[in-house]
């Protein structure tokens, strides 16, 4: 078990999902007291996303993690305004929390172009601060990255994510017999016939008890955060971690990864789900799907089969429960067109929604102008 978290820590080693940098405006240049000249401003920091880049990347190409932008010119007989230094422009990639040190917000960075200022300049100096220049906004701030996709995959280690993630897209993640084959969140693109692509995260299993950081933690449920759907995938025939650990059925995995999920952040369960029921190629499958199912109609009567404090508050109502075999390929086809379906409906219903709040805030106007306009005008 120590063996295997050691490989994990070094193997996650190379994924980096958050840096900590030290950002500082350019200083103002200053100003000519003589002829009244004012300096130039110092540069801004901007924290800018672009698709192509890493916190990885980032991280490798600038080890001392300080950023500072251009200074301003002093002002000289030549030009009295002095020039605005250059600002700097940290990429990162989309999906990046923009934080000060102390925790609080400065911005998101969600698509590609969006853009964080970070530090600013020092003013020029000028008559009103006696010629000298102002000094520069220099800080701490901390770029936490949560990838964006559409699904999010959940499951127990080995219970085929990364073999369905393959089933669905062109991925190509690790697959092995063995647990926590995959050691950093991976994203891949479902195609459709028509174009349309949704995206798909495999994420590193989890196990009961990740909350006292067994196996790989939480550490990588904050990449949930922001899927619209989840993906529960359970292995039919169930899931023993090391000899010593006790063997959980498929009913039992459903429950632990709920309970896990409510743990780090109860909002998460919440979201729409869809149980996939994988290896249904093994035999006994269908005996033992039958028998999962029933206990999900009502699992309050198995509560008993957890410890207590396992067992989750509330119980995750899936909006399906698709079986399937991401080795022989059977339901993904099905799997494919309902996660499609699920997403297309929520996005309409979301649109509706907004047109409706619209509709009500515009009719909350208009009878509020209405009475405005009869009272403004007693002549008519
Ligand atoms: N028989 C059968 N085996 C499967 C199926 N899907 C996956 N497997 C096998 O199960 C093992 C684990 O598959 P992975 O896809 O690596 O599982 P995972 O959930 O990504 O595992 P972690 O990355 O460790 O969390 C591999 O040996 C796969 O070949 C299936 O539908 N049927
Ligand atoms: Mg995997």
């Amino acid at each position: 078990m120590v063996w295997i978290s050691r490989i994990c820590y070094r193997k996650y080693g190379n994924f980096v999902d958050n840096l900590r940098l030290y950002v500082r405006g350019g200083s103002g240049g200053m100003g000519l007291p003589r002829l009244g000249g004012q300096g130039g401003k110092g540069g801004d920091v901007w924290v800018v996303a672009q698709k192509e880049i890493t916190l990885k990347k980032m991280k490798d190409k600038y080890p001392q993690k300080r950023f500072t932008a251009g200074v301003g010119a002093n002002s000289s007989v030549q030009a009295l305004r002095g020039q605005k230094g250059e600002d700097q422009e940290i990429l990162t990639p989309p999906g990046i929390t923009v934080t000060d040190d102390n925790g609080k917000a400065l911005g998101e960075l969600n698509h590609e172009g969006d853009r964080v200022l970070v530090a600013r300049g020092g003013l020029g100096g000028s008559y009103h601060s006696g010629f000298l220049p102002k000094k520069a906004q220099a800080r701490i701030i901390r770029l936490d990255l949560r990838l964006i996709a559409d699904i999010g995959l959940v499951g127990f280690p080995n219970a085929g994510k990364s073999s369905l993630l393959t089933a669905l897209s062109h991925a190509k993640p690790q697959i092995a017999s063995y647990a926590f084959t995959t050691l950093r969140p991976e994203i891949g693109t479902v195609m459709y016939d028509d174009h349309k692509q949704i995206s798909v995260a495999d994420l590193p299993g989890l196990i009961e008890g990740a909350h006292m950081n067994r196996g790989m933690g939480h550490q990588f449920l904050k990449h949930v955060e922001r899927t619209k759907q989840l993906l529960f995938v359970v292995d039919v025939c169930g899931f023993q971690l090391a000899s010593k650990t006790p063997f959980r059925s498929a009913f039992e995995a459903v429950q632990l990864l709920s309970k896990e999920l409510e743990l780090y952040k109860e909002e998460l369960l919440c979201k729409p789900a869809v149980l996939v029921v994988n290896k249904m190629d093994l035999p006994g499958a269908e005996h033992k799907l039958t028998e999962l199912q029933e206990q999900l109609q009502t699992p309050q009567e198995f509560s008993h089969l957890l410890p207590e404090d396992m067992v989750p508050k509330n119980n995750v109502v899936f909006r399906h429960v698709i079986p399937i075999s991401a080795v022989t390929g059977l339901g993904i086809t099905h799997l494919k067109t309902y996660i499609r379906q699920s997403l297309d409906e929520d996005a309409s219903l979301a649109t509706e929604s907004l047109h409706r709040d619209k509709l009500q805030a515009l009719r909350g106007v208009v009878p509020a102008k209405n009475t405005l306009a009869w009272g403004s005008s007693p002549s008519v």
